[in-house]
């Protein structure tokens, strides 16, 4: 990990509001929620009063420099001070290109856990210098600048800007990876089918921004709830991005029901392996304990216990979310954004040989008979270059057939109850009152 020492220029401003630590970026359009922290150069000129040591094939931009003093700005403070030269540092050519990451809903609890492990490099790794565009609401707007003062604070070297907004037409502009995690919270009497035409009319728009601003190769990770019929309400309002790279994140399922078949075999759960999720991210998933391995081994061969299996471990894996709940008071919101680091990082690192990960993906070209248009849960492998390839040969008996056609049926009503949202005609919501639930709500 790169380690930065960073001794920051006094300043004479009296402005130590957090307001006036926030920086306008030029080279963006600016709005009165748009806000933009262009934080300090790895390594600075020599003039400078920074002094940073970083990886080796690191490379620094190079800083502004003025009668051969660093240039500074009047009203800035600490860290801000220092103006750089971005174009000059995409012509370092040692330095990895910087890459723009969007997260929404980035003043809630889930991001207040995953954005620090972004910019610690734990999740694009200790070379990739990243930016961070943050989307908020007007209820969340300081919030969010609560979130950005405490990044400042965090003087990780390998953040080197963050915004933050309101308008995902902006927020979105660019970015490489978009981690949409914003989603009105199930209340009290709500229909799950308000739910979904809440939070669909939120992804909509947000597919729409997508499509017109993002990088034309933009990979989405959808998180917030309901996560797969929301992915596929973004791809389906952005046409423009290959369908393939909206995913839905199932992860946190996998590594629960890791955690479940590794504590009943008594192992580590690094030994478990090749576990899929099946399906929706809600209790008709389908945790695959027919094809995952624990030391190489069927699981089968290993927890004798089968009605175990079918019975405690599958419901344990469905209802996780739900008894965490009753516990903490709220959901899971640390797991989930380590859940979201493991989702990335299967992306952009090779799968090891013979495993597989599971992640909520566009059905089309499917080779296991899921009807196509859904973003279902499957077993995927990556060559680590942000795409992935379905695993095609996984066994599916009677048992897997019946669950996952279950979760499929689930989530074709939700597809039927958006169709106004993709564009697919007039919604038909017939979600019954077995309607099965997000994981937290049991
Ligand atoms: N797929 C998965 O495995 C998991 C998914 N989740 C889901 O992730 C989502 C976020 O969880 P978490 O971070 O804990 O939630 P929080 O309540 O802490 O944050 C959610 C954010 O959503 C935004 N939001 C968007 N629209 C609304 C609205 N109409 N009303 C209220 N808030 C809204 C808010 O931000 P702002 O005001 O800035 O828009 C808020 O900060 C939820 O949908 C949750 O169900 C949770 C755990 C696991
Ligand atoms: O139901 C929720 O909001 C939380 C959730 O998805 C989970 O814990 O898996």
């Amino acid at each position: 990990m790169a380690m930065a020492e960073l001794s920051a220029p006094k300043t004479t401003s009296t402005f130590l509001n957090s307001s006036s630590r926030l920086r306008l970026s030029s080279k963006l359009h600016l709005s009165n929620h748009f806000r933009h922290l262009l934080l300090p150069p790895l390594h600075t000129a020599p003039n400078s009063k920074f002094s940073c040591s970083v990886s080796q094939n690191s490379q620094a931009p190079v800083a502004v420099q003025e009668n051969g003093l660093a240039k500074t700005k009047k009203e800035c403070y600490g860290v801000f001070c220092l103006t750089y030269d971005l174009k000059a540092e995409e012509q370092t050519k040692s330095w990895k290109k910087l890459i723009n990451i969007a997260v929404s809903g980035a003043a809630g609890m889930i991001s207040n856990h995953l954005l620090f492990k972004l910019a610690s490099g734990a999740v694009f790794g200790p070379d990739q210098p990243i930016a961070l565009k943050l989307l908020g609401s007007e209820r969340s707007i300081q919030a969010l600048e609560g979130v950005a003062m405490e990044l400042e604070d965090s003087l990780f070297p390998l953040l080197r800007e963050v915004d933050i907004g309101t308008d995902p037409y902006e927020v979105f502009q660019d970015v490489e990876w978009a981690i949409l995690i914003g989603a009105k919270p199930r209340g009290p009497g709500m229909e799950r089918a308000d739910l979904l035409d809440i939070n669909g009319q939120i992804f909509a728009e947000q597919g729409k921004a997508l499509n017109k601003v993002a990088s034309p190769d933009v990979k989405v990770l959808v998180v917030g709830n309901p996560c797969n019929t929301n992915a596929l309400i973004c791809l389906k309002n952005a046409p423009n991005i290959p369908a393939k790279n909206f995913h839905a994140l199932t992860r946190l399922d996998e590594n629960r029901a890791k955690c479940q078949l590794a504590l009943k075999a008594g192992v580590f759960y690094d030994k478990v392996s090749n576990m899929t999720i099946w399906g929706n991210h809600s209790t008709t998933q389908v945790p695959d304990f027919l094809n995952a391995k624990i030391n190489g081994l069927p699981v089968k061969e290993v927890i004798t216990d089968h009605k175990w299996l079918e019975e405690g471990f599958t419901e344990s894996v469905q209802k996780r979310g739900g008894l965490l709940i009753q516990k903490w008071g709220r959901s899971s919101a640390a797991s989930t954004a380590v859940s979201i680091v493991d989702a990335i990082k299967s992306l952009v690192t090779p799968t090891p040989e013979g495993d597989w990960f599971s992640t909520g993906v566009y059905t089309d070209g499917n080779p296991y008979g899921i009807e196509e248009g859904l973003v279902f849960s499957m077993p995927c492998r990556s060559k680590g270059d942000g795409d992935y390839e379905l695993v095609k040969d996984v066994e599916i008996d009677d048992y897997l057939r019946k669950r996952i056609a279950k979760s499929e049926a689930e989530l074709l009503a939700e597809k039927r109850c958006v169709a106004h949202l993709t564009g697919e005609g007039i919604a038909y919501c017939d979600l019954g009152p077995v309607d099965t639930m997000l994981p937290g709500e049991v």
